[in-house]
C-alpha cells in the first residue's frame, strides 16, 4: 500500500501529534511541504481541503482533515485504540470504556499543546507570558491528573494496560512543555518514570534520534512561512 502522505508546513503546528502517532506505530509517511501561497491555493482549487484548512492527510484513498478525527482514524488503524473487542470478546459498550478513555486523554494532551502550537504567532512579551501559563496548567492542571491515572491503577501505560494514542500524546506534550521548563516534572515521579519507559520504545526512542521526520520547535522562519501561505 502506498505511504500515507502529510500536507503540511515544515514545522510541528497541527501535524506534529499526527507525526508521532504514525512514528510510534512503526509506519513510514510523506510529506509534502507547504512554503507558497500558490501551493496552498492549489490545495483549495482542487478542492482538496474540505474546510480550506492542513493538516491533511493522503491515506487509503481517501484525503483526510481535522486534526483530530485523523489521530483517532489512525489510533484505531494502527490498534493503538485500547483492545480490540474482537480480542477482548468484549461487547463494544464493555470496550467503550477503553476507547473513550484515550480519547478523553488524547484530547486533554492535545488542548495543551495547541496552547504551545497558538503562542509561537503571538508577539514577544504575550508569547512568553502564555508560554509561562502553558507550563503552569501543566504543572497545575493537566500532569496532576496523569500522575493520578497511574499512581491508582499502577500500570505502565494510561490506559487497560496497553500501549495507546494516549500515551503516545502524553509523551509528546511532556518533551514539549520540558523544552519550556525543564523541571516541569519535578513534582511527577510516576511521570518521570513514564516518560522513561515510552521514551525506550524502540519506534520512539528511533523518532526521538536527530534526522527522523520530528519537527523543531517553530521559530520565526516557520511563522513568517505559515503567515505568508495563510495570509493572516
Ligand atoms: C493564531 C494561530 C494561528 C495558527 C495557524 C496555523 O499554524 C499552525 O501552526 C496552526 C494552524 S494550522 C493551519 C490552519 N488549520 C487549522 O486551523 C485546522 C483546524 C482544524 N480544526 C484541525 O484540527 O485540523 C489552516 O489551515 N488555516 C487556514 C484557514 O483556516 O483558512
Amino acid at each position: 500500500a502506498a505511504k500515507p502522505k502529510l500536507w503540511y508546513f515544515r514545522g510541528r503546528g497541527r501535524m506534529e501529534s499526527i507525526r508521532w502517532l504514525l512514528a510510534a506505530a512503526g509506519v513510514e509517511f510523506e510529506e509534502e511541504f507547504l512554503e507558497t501561497r500558490e501551493q496552498y491555493e492549489k490545495l483549495q482549487k482542487d478542492g482538496r481541503l474540505l474546510f480550506g484548512q492542513v493538516p491533511l492527510v493522503e491515506i487509503d484513498g481517501m484525503e483526510l482533515t481535522q486534526t483530530r478525527a485523523i489521530l483517532s482514524y489512525l489510533a484505531t488503524k494502527y490498534n493503538l485504540h485500547g483492545k480490540d473487542p474482537k480480542e477482548t470478546g468484549f461487547s463494544w459498550i464493555e470496550s467503550s470504556c477503553c476507547f473513550v478513555r484515550i480519547d478523553m486523554y488524547a484530547e486533554d494532551t492535545l488542548d495543551l499543546m495547541m496552547m504551545v502550537v497558538v503562542a509561537a504567532f503571538k508577539p514577544p512579551e504575550e508569547k512568553e507570558e502564555s508560554l509561562a501559563s502553558v507550563v503552569k496548567k501543566a504543572k497545575t492542571q493537566h500532569f496532576p491528573v496523569f500522575e493520578k491515572i497511574l499512581k491508582d491503577h499502577g500500570e505502565d501505560f494510561l490506559v487497560g494496560n496497553k500501549f495507546s494514542w494516549a500515551d503516545i500524546q502524553l509523551l509528546e506534550a511532556i518533551l514539549m512543555v520540558e523544552e519550556l521548563d525543564a523541571s516541569v516534572l519535578s513534582d511527577f515521579p510516576l511521570l518521570k518514570e513514564f516518560k522513561t519507559r515510552t521514551n525506550n520504545i524502540p519506534t520512539i526512542k528511533k523518532f526521538l534520534q536527530p534526522g527522523s521526520q520530528r519537527k523543531l520547535p517553530p521559530d520565526n522562519h516557520y511563522v513568517k512561512v505559515v503567515r505568508n501561505v495563510l495570509q493572516f
